[in-house]
């Protein structure tokens, strides 16, 4: 008996202090995804070491910015070339992590706001973005698209960057992303493709022979082709309008963008006018 009584005390703490170590958004929605959001808890002290496991997205961030901010000034008929090209645009970075994305676009001139299911990135995004000036106005909040949409949040530009192979159900936070967005607004969306080369790379190469990832990170399964994601806008009320994709050169170390979207791609689409 002792030694039952024993083992579930032990087990409690265990439990208890996990629960510690790892809280997030409290609602329960659709699109969360426990075991996904753990993965991100236990790395958030890293999200700013540019050598740590957030480092394909610090070397990634110039190629996806340039196509962020090419996209947005041309639908919104901003100029690319002025100091603040994204000024008077209200943007949300759902699934923001430590704000990697959420700086660069406050230093563009945007008013952002980035959310994130896990409140350890959001305490770590909020104390980097207040050691400069352009990026201490950054909203952070530990929630996600579902509460947002609940409060009856809306913005211009709704990004989601990495995040859509991570959540239960895409299709459900497509919706909450058509929701989030102003009629005729611009919505944003990178991940990985569902196919034999991602596989290869996004998956071997990148988790267990280059170790650019902790192992586990990624779930093929989990991702999405193209098609799939153009098809699940559409009936979320988005029509993708712009498509790119990523490549990696080994011998400069940088990405690009291409026509090649086998692998690492990103999706601009508007939301339908009729639609609000
Ligand atoms: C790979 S990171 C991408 C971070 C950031 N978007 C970037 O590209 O720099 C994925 C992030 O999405 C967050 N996340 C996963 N599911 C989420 C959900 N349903 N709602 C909000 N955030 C979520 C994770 O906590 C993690 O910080
Ligand atoms: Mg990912």
């Amino acid at each position: 008996m002792n030694h039952l009584r024993n083992l579930n005390s032990i087990t409690n703490r265990r439990i208890l202090l996990n629960a510690r170590r790892f809280s997030y958004a409290a609602k329960e929605h659709s699109s969360l995804n426990r075991n996904e959001l753990a993965k991100f808890a236990a790395i958030a002290e890293t999200w700013w070491d540019s050598e740590g496991p957030f480092k394909p997205l610090h070397v990634m961030n110039p190629t996806r910015l340039a196509f962020i901010r090419s996209v947005l000034c041309r639908h919104f008929k901003k100029d690319p070339c002025s100091a603040k090209p994204l000024e008077g645009l209200k943007i949300v970075d759902v699934g923001c992590g430590g704000g990697i994305l959420s700086e660069p676009l406050a230093r563009l001139g945007a008013t952002v706001t980035g959310v994130d299911a896990v409140e350890k990135n959001i305490k770590i995004a909020r104390l980097h973005a207040d050691l400069d000036p352009t990026t201490s106005s950054i909203e952070y909040c530990c929630t996600t698209a579902e509460t947002l949409v609940e409060e009856g949040r809306k913005f211009d530009a709704v990004m989601a960057l990495e995040v859509i192979e991570h959540v239960t159900d895409p299709a459900e936070f497509c919706k909450s992303l058509a929701a989030l967005t102003i009629s005729d607004g611009a919505t944003v969306i990178s991940t990985i493709n569902r196919s034999m080369r991602a596989y290869a790379t996004a998956i071997v190469a990148a988790e267990y022979i280059l170790r650019w990832l902790p192992r586990g990170t990624h779930e093929w399964s989990s991702f999405l082709t193209p098609e799939e994601l153009v098809l699940i806008l559409q009936r979320a009320g988005i029509n993708v309008e712009g498509m790119a994709g990523f490549v990696y050169n080994p011998l400069t170390g940088r990405w690009s963008l291409s026509d090649d979207i086998s692998v690492n791609f990103i999706a601009f689409g508007t939301k339908t006018k009729s639609i609000e």
